[in-house]
């Protein structure tokens, strides 16, 4: 009798791995579902680490939580090649904006994360699990996108607390996921955000995943990132006025660098062709 349980579960065991082998749309997803629950895992793990540590919602547990991520990436065969982290090296508080890909993401924000920074999210995400509470943790902001009066007033909370309590503020300024292999037009709230607080903005550009992610073609395999974090942009003087055009700026300029690293001729829509 032991015999044939033995065999029916290992079997159970082994079904998964044949239909990877036969369906690529069942490894694909039964990769992100691992994805996902390592990160519900982790979170659970993590949470009790930042309460005995912190005792509560603190930037400081940004650093917990980046220590645990960083370890994701070696689940998942993704290597990170970082260059302009000495951009980074400045003192005070300031926006940084980068393109957002998918929810591999998080280990790239994790893998270079500054100190004392937090994250703009969805509000949905605070009830992603141990995942939303471990956001709550790390001090993340929540804005409904829905509602952009709401999202406004929040932001100008922000950059008071900012610049009360030193902190920097990561934010993707596309306002969702984007796999396409570009960049979407950018949202203006970091800018209007970085104008309030008077701080500098840091543009930090992810080359593209779709070498080795793409939710299109089911693939999901391992591969390198790289990763440029690109010189301030001071936003002294500047006015409300400016702001289409600091936003417009910064998105031609990551998007130059996106195609750069993604080895990717660069396909202006109407702007200039020199690929920085
Ligand atoms: C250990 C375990 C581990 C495992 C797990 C890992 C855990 C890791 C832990 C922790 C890390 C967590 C990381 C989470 C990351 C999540 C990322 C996301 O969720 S991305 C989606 C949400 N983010 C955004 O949406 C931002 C970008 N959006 C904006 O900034 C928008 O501007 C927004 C939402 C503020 C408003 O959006 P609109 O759709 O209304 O679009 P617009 O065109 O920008 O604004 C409309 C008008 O309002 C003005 N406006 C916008 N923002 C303003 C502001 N702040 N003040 C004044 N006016 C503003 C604009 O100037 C525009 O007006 P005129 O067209 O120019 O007349
Ligand atoms: C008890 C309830 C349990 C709920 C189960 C939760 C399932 C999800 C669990 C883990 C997900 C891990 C993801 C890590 C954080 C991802 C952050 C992120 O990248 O969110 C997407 C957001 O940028 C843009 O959203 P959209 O592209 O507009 O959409």
């Amino acid at each position: 009798m032991d015999l044939w349980w033995l065999l029916w579960i290992s079997l159970l065991f082994l079904v998964p791995f044949i239909l990877m082998e036969i369906s690529s749309g069942f490894k694909f997803h039964f990769k992100l579902v691992y994805y996902c629950a390592m990160c519900l895992l982790l979170s659970a793990l993590a949470a009790p680490m930042c309460l005995l540590t912190n005792g509560g919602r603190t930037v400081n547990n940004m650093r917990i939580i980046s220590r645990v991520v960083r370890t994701l990436k070696y689940f998942f065969g993704v290597r990170f090649e970082v260059k302009g982290l000495e951009n980074f090296q400045i003192d005070g508080p300031c926006v940084i904006i980068s393109n957002h890909q998918s929810i591999l993401d998080m280990m790239g924000l994790m893998e270079i994360l500054p100190d004392r920074c937090v994250q703009i999210a969805k509000k949905e995400l605070m009830y992603a699990g141990s995942v939303g509470l471990i956001t709550y943790l790390g001090g993340v902001i929540y804005i409904n996108r829905k509602r952009t009066s709401d999202a406004k007033s929040i932001m100008a909370a922000v950059a008071q607390a900012m610049i009360s309590d030193n902190l920097k503020v990561w934010i993707y300024p596309e306002g969702t996921r984007n796999n396409s292999g570009d960049l979407l037009p950018f949202k203006k709230g970091a800018f209007h955000l970085a104008l309030q607080a008077q701080v500098p903005i840091i543009p930090v550009v992810y080359s593209s995943l779709t070498s080795f992610y793409n939710q299109k073609k089911n693939l999901f395999t391992g591969g390198t990132v790289k990763v440029e974090i690109l010189p301030k942009i001071d936003t002294s003087g500047l006015t409300e006025n400016d702001i289409t055009d600091l936003t417009e700026r910064c998105h031609q300029t990551m998007r130059q660098v996106f195609f750069r690293l993604s080895n990717k001729p660069y396909e202006s829509n109407g702007q200039s062709n020199c690929a920085q």
